[in-house]
């Protein structure tokens, strides 16, 4: 296990990406500034990509004018062309990511292309990228599981992960897109990728459709990850990814990571009035079990605080009364 972990936030970009309702760019932003306050190393705040393709992300030049850049703090935006790379330059962003796929179905439905010209348009944009000192993180969707072709064999996975890392991505998110893995075929994924790409510039970035994610991380954990995606309140989904619920919640990966005592350097109660700033704004409930957990415990305890404190009132209220 490490003794450290990094918690990679992804909520202001793949947990906001799919919702149908249009969200107004301060809510984006607010969240962003709270999330910044939480003590967060890396923010994906958005994407620089077609609006056509995703609408919800069309503001993604606004969000990062108007967005809070704290000091040591990344906010990373998706990059799936020079087009993009453009955008994110001229919003001074410092890094940016490529997000390929291990199945080359959802490669033509995420972004028009097959697995092999997504490479080729990634190492153009990863060598631009490096030129200006932009750092590049690398994706590799459906990493155990595709939608649309089922299961994905763990040296296609591995395969794509090293030609992400040898192209010059920092580091190569492995994605469980659909969240359909278990601990098992995730295990056999990492055995694969990790013949190829060091542990130290790997991370996972787990979707929770199926309520594996928790074992899955787990899993990744022992196998010497350190760097862990999530998004707060579980929110999120990919649309191009029939059925895929959202992420797995920060709120739940940080009560994992306290559970084997490893750091993560997050403020707990901030991340939670993030994820009930956001779960309120979108109008929906917290998808985060720990979140609700936490929060239902909180009000127990206000409640039987305020319930005490009326009590302690009547009593001096009755000494007083005995007193005159
Ligand atoms: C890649 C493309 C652009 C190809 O889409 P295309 O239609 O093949 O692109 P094109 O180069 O032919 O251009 C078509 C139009 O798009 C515009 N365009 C072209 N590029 C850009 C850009 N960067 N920014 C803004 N506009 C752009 C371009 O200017 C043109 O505009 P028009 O002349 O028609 O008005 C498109 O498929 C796309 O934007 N896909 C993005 C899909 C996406 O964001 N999916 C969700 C993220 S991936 C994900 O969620 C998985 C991940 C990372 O979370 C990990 C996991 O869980 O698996």
């Amino acid at each position: 296990m490490p003794s450290s972990v990094t918690v990679y936030e992804v909520g202001p970009r793949d947990g906001l990406q799919n919702e149908p309702k249009s969200i107004r760019t301060d809510v984006k932003v607010t969240l962003i500034n709270m999330l910044t306050d939480a003590g967060f190393k890396a923010i994906e705040a958005t994407s620089f990509v077609s609006p056509k393709w995703v609408p919800q992300l069309g503001d993604a030049k606004d969000v990062m004018a108007r967005v809070r850049r704290a000091p040591g703090v990344q906010y990373p935006v998706l990059t799936p062309n020079m087009q993009g790379l453009t955008g994110a330059l001229a919003s001074g962003c410092r890094e940016v990511a490529v997000f390929a796929a291990a199945s080359e179905a959802f490669s033509k439905r995420n972004i028009n292309c097959t697995v092999e010209e997504s490479l080729k348009r990634f190492e153009a944009v990863v060598t631009a990228a490096r030129k200006e000192g932009v750092a590049v993180r690398g994706y590799v969707s459906c990493a155990v599981g595709c939608p649309y072709q089922g299961a994905v064999e763990p040296e296609a996975a591995a395969a794509v992960g090293a030609a992400l890392h040898g192209m010059g991505c920092y580091e190569v998110s492995m994605a469980d897109t659909i969240g359909v893995g278990t601990p098992a075929s995730m295990e056999r994924m990492l055995q694969a990728t990790l013949r190829q790409v060091p542990a130290s510039a790997l991370a996972v970035h787990c979707h929770d459709t199926y309520g594996m994610a928790i074992a899955n991380i787990a899993s990744a954990l022992r196998m010497g990850i350190s760097v862990i995606d999530s998004s707060v309140a579980g929110l999120g989904g990919c649309p191009y990814a029939r059925g895929a619920t959202g992420n797995v919640a920060t709120e739940d990966v940080l009560y994992l990571l306290d559970g084997y005592g490893i750091r993560h350097g997050i403020d707990m109660d901030a991340v939670l009035r993030a994820s009930e700033y956001i779960s309120g704004a979108l109008g929906r409930p917290n998808g985060s079990r720990v979140a609700r957990a936490l929060l239902a415990r909180r009000a127990d305890e206000e409640a039987k605080a305020a319930k005490a404190a009326a009590k302690e009132d009547a009593g001096m209220a009755v000494a007083a009364a005995v007193a005159a």
